[in-house]
């Protein structure tokens, strides 16, 4: 059986355009949603990211700045910037690109971002606040990946989640998305022993790893939903997941493609996390 191919391009675009009218009606109370991008360095993957996120903005109606600072400035003059942020009321939204260079301390400058503007909700706050039920800035691929679920009515109460990855942005907070949805969920690293026994047995399977062909027909049950999170760039400059995409596509009931998968998805959740900070993070 052929996978049902879940494009995040598609759904992107949709939920793109409900949101400019949301944009509208806001700009018709006077308050303009305002996104501040901080990119250090000249990371050519991060640029073309920010690009990215910035013909979003301008797409749906959003405002965006974007703060270039040089790649060996120091982390006082980075959390400096922050503050000024901070205390901007016409910023709603901060988002510091990563990685950062070496002699800036990642958690430090998240610590930073006060959790009202936390649009990419990395904050000790906000992940707290997910993992309660609070209301919350949502981490935007793993809300992107829920949203993604939902839109084709895939149910995931009762079911075995399995996620390859533990990081802080992606494999950590997707799990407890999932769990907060009552799935049964299991996590996999880098020091998992016999990985494909494990995957085999999820109904969903979340590949979050950063390796090309982590995850093989081998890897999958019949049937699963396999979400590819991962985003390798190949010598000859194309993009491809952590998947190996035409093995999966076989075996799988529903499949996220790379590139036009979680990817856009991630950066609608970011714009949907930049309105909801306009309208106030206890008001939404
Ligand atoms: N589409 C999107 O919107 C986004 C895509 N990405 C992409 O997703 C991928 C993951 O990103 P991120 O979470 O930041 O990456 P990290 O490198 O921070 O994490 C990778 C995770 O994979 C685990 N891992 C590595 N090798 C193996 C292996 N052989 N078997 C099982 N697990 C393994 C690591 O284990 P351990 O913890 O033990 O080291 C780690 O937990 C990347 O390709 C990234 O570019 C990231 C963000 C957004
Ligand atoms: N503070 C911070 N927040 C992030 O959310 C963040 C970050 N740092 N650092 C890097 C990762 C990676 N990430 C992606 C976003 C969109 C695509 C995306 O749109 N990808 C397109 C392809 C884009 C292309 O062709 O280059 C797609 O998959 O179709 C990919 C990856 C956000 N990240």
């Amino acid at each position: 059986m052929a996978a049902e191919i879940i494009s995040g391009r598609d759904l992107a675009q949709e939920l793109r355009q409900q949101m400019k009218q949301k944009v509208t009606e806001l700009n018709n109370q006077g308050v303009f949603p305002k996104l501040s991008v901080i990119l250090v360095g000249d990371n050519p993957a991060s640029k073309s990211y920010v690009n990215g996120k910035k013909k979003a903005c301008k797409e749906t109606g959003i405002l965006s700045d974007v703060i270039e600072m040089n790649h060996d400035t120091t982390e006082a003059n980075l959390l400096q910037q922050i503050e000024k942020l901070n205390e901007d009321p016409t910023v709603h939204g901060i988002l510091v690109q990563l990685p950062l260079p070496e002699q800036i301390r990642e958690q430090k400058v998240i610590d930073t971002i006060s959790y009202t503007k936390d649009v990419d909700g990395f904050h000790p706050i906000n992940i707290g606040r997910m993992m309660t039920g609070e209301d919350a800035f949502l981490p935007c691929t793993p809300y992107g990946i829920i949203t993604m679920l939902k839109s084709k009515d895939i149910s995931i109460a009762g079911k075995h989640a399995v996620v390859v990855g533990r990081s802080n942005i992606v494999g950590k907070p997707v799990g407890q998305l999932l769990l907060n949805e009552n799935a049964t969920v299991t996590y996999c690293h880098s020091k998992t022993k016999n990985l494909a026994q494990i995957t085999k047995q999820a109904d969903i399977l979340i590949a979050a790893v950063g390796k090309v062909n982590a995850i093989r027909a081998e890897h999958i049950k019949d049937g699963a939903v396999v979400v590819d999170v991962g985003i390798n760039r190949l010598e000859d400059g194309s993009l491809t997941g952590d998947v190996d995409f035409n093995e999966a596509k076989e075996k799988a009931s529903f499949i996220t493609p790379v590139p036009r998968g979680v990817g856009p998805m991630t950066i609608t959740m970011l714009l949907e996390n930049t309105i909801k900070a306009a309208k106030g993070l206890e008001n939404s």
